[in-house]
């Protein structure tokens, strides 16, 4: 049986007076996938957006399982350019920042060299972010998220800028990460060969409305 990380019941989804989602309710549990479909503009990132104002204060609405610096959230679009010059492996260690020390303590440097192994970034990992691929831009992203052990991740289109053997590759990277740390995922994306392949529930949004569904061949 799969621990619940995020109960939703009877939320509206709403833009200055527009409602984009009207009652919907699902669950997200660890050790699964849950990807979020629906066509463009339907509200998948604003119905994130709605949920990730509730980490603090969960109501019967939203109702958070896990504390909030155990949720992260990589968003669809990041001003990265060319001359961007911070190393791989010290923008994946900005998410530790917040910690009271100046400096990086022995674990969280261990935790930064075993995310950039997950994530098989350690070979460029003094390489200018800039200077990275798409696919690996991305993998860094997901690794920043990743040092700070979150028990839900969700991804915010992570995947569609990618060429569909990245694509694969970072999803397979995803699922490692599902299977080895029990977190959940959430994972908003309109590619139906990567929901077939990897997702364990689909939450489909359309006409308002949402529904949950059961992925047949899903990991879970
Ligand atoms: N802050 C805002 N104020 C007004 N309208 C907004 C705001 N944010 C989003 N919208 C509108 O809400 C609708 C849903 O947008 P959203 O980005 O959530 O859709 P989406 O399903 O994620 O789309 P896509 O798949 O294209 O990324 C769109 O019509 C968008 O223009």
């Amino acid at each position: 049986m799969k621990s619940k990380v995020l109960t939703v019941q009877h939320l509206d989804v709403a833009v200055e007076d527009r409602i984009l989602i009207n009652d919907l309710s699902f669950n997200v549990y660890g050790g699964a996938l849950t990807c979020v479909t629906g066509e463009n503009g339907v509200g998948k990132t604003t119905l994130v957006k709605a949920l990730l104002k509730h980490k603090r204060n969960s109501t019967k609405q939203v109702h958070f399982l896990v504390r909030p610096d155990q949720v992260q959230y990589v968003p669809q679009f990041r001003n990265v350019d060319d001359d961007y010059p911070l190393k791989i492996k010290d923008f994946v260690s900005l998410s530790l920042q917040n910690s009271f020390l100046p400096w990086l303590t022995k674990s969280e440097k261990d935790r930064i060299e075993n995310v950039l192994k997950i994530t098989k970034l350690t070979e460029i990992e003094n390489e200018p972010l800039g200077r990275a691929s798409g696919g690996q831009k991305q993998r860094a992203y997901l690794a920043q998220a990743l040092v700070t052990d979150p028990k839900l991740l969700i991804l915010d289109e992570t995947t569609a800028s990618l060429d569909k053997q990245s694509r694969v590759y970072l999803l397979q990277v995803v699922v490692d990460i599902i299977k080895r740390t029990g977190a959940a995922v959430m994972f908003i994306t309109h590619d139906p060969e990567l929901i077939n392949r990897f997702g364990d529930y689909d939450l489909e949004i359309a006409n308002h409305h949402g529904e949950m569904h059961r992925v047949k061949g899903g990991q879970a």
